[in-house]
């Protein structure tokens, strides 16, 4: 099915499967048309604001703010910002503006204490990092140890590891406590992290439901593994690698059942680390119900304890109500972002 491209009105044609598969799913390839054309985002440190000029001069152009988002700046896409000495020096960093919503829509506040369950690469775990600032703390896994361990340099990079502890885990089971098959692997910790001082007892203790829905999580975020196919940046590198590998990697039925089965498992874990009153972000980059909607439904149907809540910040957000009140779908053409599903939900008291 790789073979044969169609015309599409973007810059360059979308292949025939890949518009199978939207069709499949019901989505309009239309939402694509202006994914040549989307901005990039980057973020300004908090603290930065008076290096703008200098960032713009070395730049050659003028950074124009996302009235909607604080601190973030519009990058026209064939400006590079790897070479200037603010990107080196940890100032500003590339983050798309619905992954920043995500992370937005968590409500960090000071003192939280946040677990980040699909955390590498890592741009969603330093923004919560910035904002948290200099209280509560930040437990980042990931399943992949190479990915997780470009977070750590992330968080080095920016000078954000202090309130941070990286471990390599299964999201789907990951719980501090010791794994039967295998312990969780600590790679990272900062000095604030709350992991000084204790032993690896103390830090992979067991803790029961009574214990958790008291001093759970404030906030989680499962930004779950899923099929990319909302993601520019994914879809545009399979211009250069050649659309053969998009069926495999993206397309593929029996690979796309398995994806929901782990969102699940991914959002169940997540929540049940969630204290009673806290909140849980779920956000995938794929835009097929399958994997949004539908993940959400069989959760809330599993768990009376979970309410879906409104992203009060969203009001004013430029995305669309997806298929369920109070969840919210960005795409290029709607958003000028990525595409992303972002839903939020609190625990109740059982
Ligand atoms: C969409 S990416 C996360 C992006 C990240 N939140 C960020 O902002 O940079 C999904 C991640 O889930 C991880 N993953 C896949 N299966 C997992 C599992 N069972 N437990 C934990 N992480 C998992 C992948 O390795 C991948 O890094």
């Amino acid at each position: 099915m790789d073979g044969e491209v169609v015309a599409s009105p973007s810059k360059s044609p979308l292949p025939e499967a890949f518009l199978d598969f939207l069709n499949k799913n019901g989505l309009d390839p239309s939402i694509y048309v202006s994914a040549h054309s989307t901005p990039r985002y980057i973020r300004l440190k908090p603290g930065c604001q008076a290096q703008l000029p200098e960032i713009e001069a070395e730049i050659k152009c003028k950074l124009k703010e996302v009235c909607w988002l604080p601190d973030f700046y519009y990058l026209p896409p064939d400006v590079r910002i790897a070479s200037t000495k603010a990107y080196q020096e940890g100032k500003i960093y590339g983050i798309d503006a619905a992954s920043a919503a995500a992370v937005l829509a968590l409500g960090i506040s000071p003192g939280d204490h946040a677990l980040d369950l699909c955390a590498a690469p890592g741009a969603k775990l330093c923004m919560i990092l910035d904002l948290l600032g200099c209280s509560g703390s930040v437990t980042g896994v990931d399943v992949a140890r190479h990915r997780l361990a470009a977070s750590r340099t992330m968080l080095q990079k920016y000078a954000l590891g202090d309130r941070c502890r990286l471990f390599v885990a299964d999201g789907t089971t990951f719980s501090l406590i010791p794994l039967r098959i295998q312990d969780p692997e600590l790679i990272f910790y900062g000095c604030h992290s709350g992991v000084v001082g204790f032993t690896k007892h103390d830090v992979y203790r067991n803790v029961n439901d009574l214990e958790i829905s008291q001093f759970g999580y404030d906030k989680v975020l499962v930004d779950a593994e899923c099929t990319h196919d909302g993601s520019i940046k994914h879809i545009q590198k399979f211009e250069q690698w050649g659309w053969t590998t998009l069926s495999r990697r993206v397309l593929d039925a029996e690979r796309t059942d398995d994806v929901t089965v782990l969102q699940l498992k991914l959002l169940t874990n997540g929540f049940r680390l969630l204290k009673v009153g806290g909140c849980l972000v779920y956000s995938t980059c794929s835009l097929t119900v399958a994997q949004n909607e539908d993940v959400v439904e069989q959760f809330l149907s599993q768990h009376v304890s979970a309410e879906l809540v409104e992203i009060e910040a969203g009001k004013s957000w430029p995305c669309r109500q997806a298929r369920i009140p109070n969840t919210l779908r960005f795409d290029p053409l709607t958003s000028a972002t990525s595409g992303l599903f972002v839903a939020k939900f609190t625990k109740l008291a059982a």
